[in-house]
């Protein structure tokens, strides 16, 4: 949550002025906040609010103006992409993904040895995916490319999770099983955020709710963030956005 004024308060990250552009069109402008430690935030906004911009930005993918500050040590940083971002016919098995979470064990190019099998086998398993090591990863379907993902950001091991659309375009039953592997991470005192769309799946798994259209409406607890007032702002500033206005000055891309 936005810690201005609240006095000293242990985060897992903290933005100041934080800027992300694209050829000087700024996707999000000067966010200030933090997240907690071990606090759940998810980020909501209408469609090309600088939600996927934002979570780059935070995995380190993406450039950025302003400040982005962590502690020492740095909480590991886990990212699931949207789907839409993934190549899904690149020649690559599951075991191959998942074990790729798993670089900070073995380096980049590190062989796995029994023990890193074991964890993608587990995680497979955790995930639903028992027996789908060798499967290509163009033969899944959606749901369990999604679950592909999620094995491996459970291999990750990370403090802090950044998810972008965890659940878009997959079933009901998939959504669940996904959703269940959250609420251990709440006891384990990691750190989530999550690129949502759906209202009700924020209020009932996340304290905390960044509501972003470019700038920041509200950044708080779910409930006083998600008010009619803030959710019609954010519908409004939508309809004014201008692709085409001029670049916004300071701002480099
Ligand atoms: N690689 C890129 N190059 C240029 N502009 C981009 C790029 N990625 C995003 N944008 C622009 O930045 C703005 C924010 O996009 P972003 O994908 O961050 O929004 P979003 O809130 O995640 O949207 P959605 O809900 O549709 O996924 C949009 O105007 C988009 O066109």
């Amino acid at each position: 949550m936005d810690d201005r004024g609240l006095g000293p308060v242990v985060n897992a990250l903290t933005v100041r002025d934080l800027t992300v552009s694209y050829r000087g069109h700024p996707a999000v402008h000067h966010l200030n906040g933090a997240l907690a430690f071990g606090s759940f935030t998810a980020v909501v906004g209408p469609n090309g609010a600088g939600k996927s911009s934002l979570l780059g930005a935070l995995a380190g993918l993406l450039p950025y103006q302003g400040h982005i500050e962590r502690p020492h040590p740095a909480p590991r940083v886990a990212y699931l992409p949207q789907a839409a971002a993934l190549d899904r016919t690149f020649p690559v098995q599951v075991h191959e993904v998942v074990a790729s979470g798993l670089w900070w064990r073995t380096g980049w190019w590190g062989g796995l040895r029994i023990a890193e099998h074991h964890h993608v086998r587990d995680a497979l398993a955790r995930v639903g995916l028992s027996g789908f090591e060798r499967r290509w990863l163009g033969e899944l379907s959606v749901g369990q490319v999604q679950r592909v993902l999620f094995a491996r950001v459970l291999v990750q091991d990370a403090g802090l999770i950044l998810l972008d659309e965890p659940f878009n375009a997959v079933d009901a039953r998939t959504t669940t099983d996904l959703l269940d592997l959250l609420e251990p991470w709440r006891q384990e005192g990691r750190t989530l955020v999550a690129v949502l769309h759906d209202l009700n799946q924020v209020r009932a798994h996340f304290d905390q709710c960044l509501l972003l259209a470019r700038e920041c409406i509200a950044w708080g607890p779910t409930a006083e963030v998600l008010s009619p007032e803030h959710l019609e702002r954010a519908r409004h500033m939508a309809r004014s956005w201008d692709e085409s206005a001029p670049l916004c000055e300071g701002v480099r891309s």
